[in-house]
């Protein structure tokens, strides 16, 4: 069989800067701001020795990138997984930026991670390879300056270890008042309660309002999702709850097909959150990963890497809703077939902010002294998450756009606003 020759994927810097300068131009952005904006403030990669199980030490590489903090501190997960490098977070920061404009946020954008595949390593010497980061990022680090909050294969557990670690730099006198450096942390030691549905959640809200305001409703709706970790295991159980079908979950292990719907919870019972997979899951069949994004349903729900939807694969598309749970997860190429096949995109600075929403929340709650219950923290989200949303569908509405021109749109011209107000450019 002849083999089909594969369009060169954009990389996510790639096409965060098409996005970008697409949006700069249509809404004429301010030469000087747009200079700014087009570059990362600060870039920082730190290579650290930790000591594995077996006595040998092994030197790991770090990155934290800060793209603007006009708007507040700089806000955004970290990633551990062999493929991020300095250009990839960038991309990841940038995204951030947008992302903590368009929510209304008091957050500039940050991202970062280790180059490390965490399968390989065991719980003790993860948490000596995050403490170690923390100790290696020191003070590029801190809760008024750029706060990490968990991403790919990091969790609630990784983000106690670096609160600790970094609280432990300070005087005694001063170590509660640290604690807001990183979100995400386990309810006990000062995460918030529902901060760990909190993206999924957005990711079902957003899909839900959406879906609603064609006038129909999630109730028998059929979707499909790529990634089943913490996007997109929650984001899953509420559109089931909801009364959608879960057809088919892909993981980098495996591909799930089930006509008659996937269990979510039995799923989740199989996979466990870090070392599992999806992969021997008796509840569904398993097929060709190529197949996955060509199945027919109504949503689809990328929930895993960036660049997953492209030239190769958008033409095969055949839902009416992309929902981008991950960040990038399509590159510019790719929208530009889902547009053509009129295709919604929700964008993934709309579709994922439940996530940084939630750790604002989290920040306020360590930073007031205070402790929220799981039932205020969903109201709260779900009135944010909300606003945001009509924010984004009115500028589609009123400017005859697509979703993330929209998005992009508002998000820009917020600390365009700022800059201009604070006058340093008259
Ligand atoms: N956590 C959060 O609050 C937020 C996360 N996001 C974004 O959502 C996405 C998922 O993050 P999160 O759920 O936290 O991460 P997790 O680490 O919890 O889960 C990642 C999932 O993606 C799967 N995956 C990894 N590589 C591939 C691949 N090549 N093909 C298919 N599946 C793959 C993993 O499978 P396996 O287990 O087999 O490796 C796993 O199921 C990321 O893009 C992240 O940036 C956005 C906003 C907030
Ligand atoms: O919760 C946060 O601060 C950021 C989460 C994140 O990395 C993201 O939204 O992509």
């Amino acid at each position: 069989m002849a083999e089909t020759t594969k369009i060169k994927k954009l990389s996510m810097y790639d096409t965060v800067m098409k996005q970008f300068n697409k949006t700069a131009d249509l809404i004429d952005l301010n030469p000087n701001i747009k200079k700014i904006l087009g570059i990362t403030n600060n870039e920082i990669i730190v290579h650290f020795p930790v000591k594995m199980d077996d006595g040998k030490v092994e030197v790991f590489t770090g990155y934290r990138v800060q793209h603007n903090n006009a708007l507040g501190p700089y806000k955004g997960g970290l990633r551990y997984h062999p493929t991020i490098d300095v250009e990839d977070a960038k991309a990841l920061a940038m995204w951030m930026t947008w992302k903590t404009s368009l929510a209304g946020l008091p957050y500039g954008g940050a991202k970062g991670g280790i180059k490390i595949d965490p399968r390989k390593y065991s719980d003790a010497e993860l948490e000596r390879i995050t403490r170690r980061l923390t100790y290696a990022l020191g003070e590029n680090i801190g809760p008024e300056h750029d706060i990490p909050a968990p991403d790919v294969n990091t969790n609630a557990q990784t983000m106690a270890w670096i609160a600790d670690t970094y609280m432990s730099t300070k005087a005694t006198s001063e170590r509660s008042q640290n604690q807001h450096v990183v979100t995400g942390k386990p309810v006990g030691t000062g995460g918030l309660e529902g901060r760990d549905r909190a993206t999924g959640f957005g990711v079902y809200f957003s899909i839900k309002q959406l879906v609603e305001s064609r006038d129909e409703s999630l109730k028998d709706k059929t979707f499909i999702v790529q990634g089943f970790g913490n996007v997109g295991y929650w984001a899953s159980k509420f559109l089931v709850e909801d009364g959608a079908k879960l057809l088919s979950v892909q993981d980098a292990h495996a591909t799930l097909f089930n006509k008659d719907g996937i269990s979510v919870e039995n799923l989740y019972k199989h996979s466990s959150p870090r070392k599992g997979s999806i992969k021997g899951f008796d509840g569904a069949e398993e097929m060709d990963p190529e197949d996955f994004f060509g199945l027919e349903c109504d949503i689809v729900i990328p929930a895993a890497l960036g660049n997953q939807i492209t030239a190769n694969n958008a033409f095969k598309i055949k839902a009416s809703i992309v929902a981008e749970g991950a960040n990038g997860p399509t590159d510019d190429d790719g929208e530009k077939i889902l547009l053509e096949n009129g295709i919604t995109i929700i964008p993934d600075i709309l579709c994922n902010s439940g996530g940084v929403i939630g750790s604002y929340f989290e920040w306020l709650q360590n930073r007031n002294g205070e402790l929220w219950d799981l039932d205020e923290v969903m109201e709260k989200l779900e009135k944010k998450l909300l606003k945001v949303f009509k924010n984004v569908q009115g500028e589609v509405d009123k400017s005859k756009t697509d979703w993330r021109t929209a998005a992009y749109k508002i998000a820009i011209s917020r600390i365009e606003t700022a800059y201009i107000q604070r006058g340093i450019f008259p």
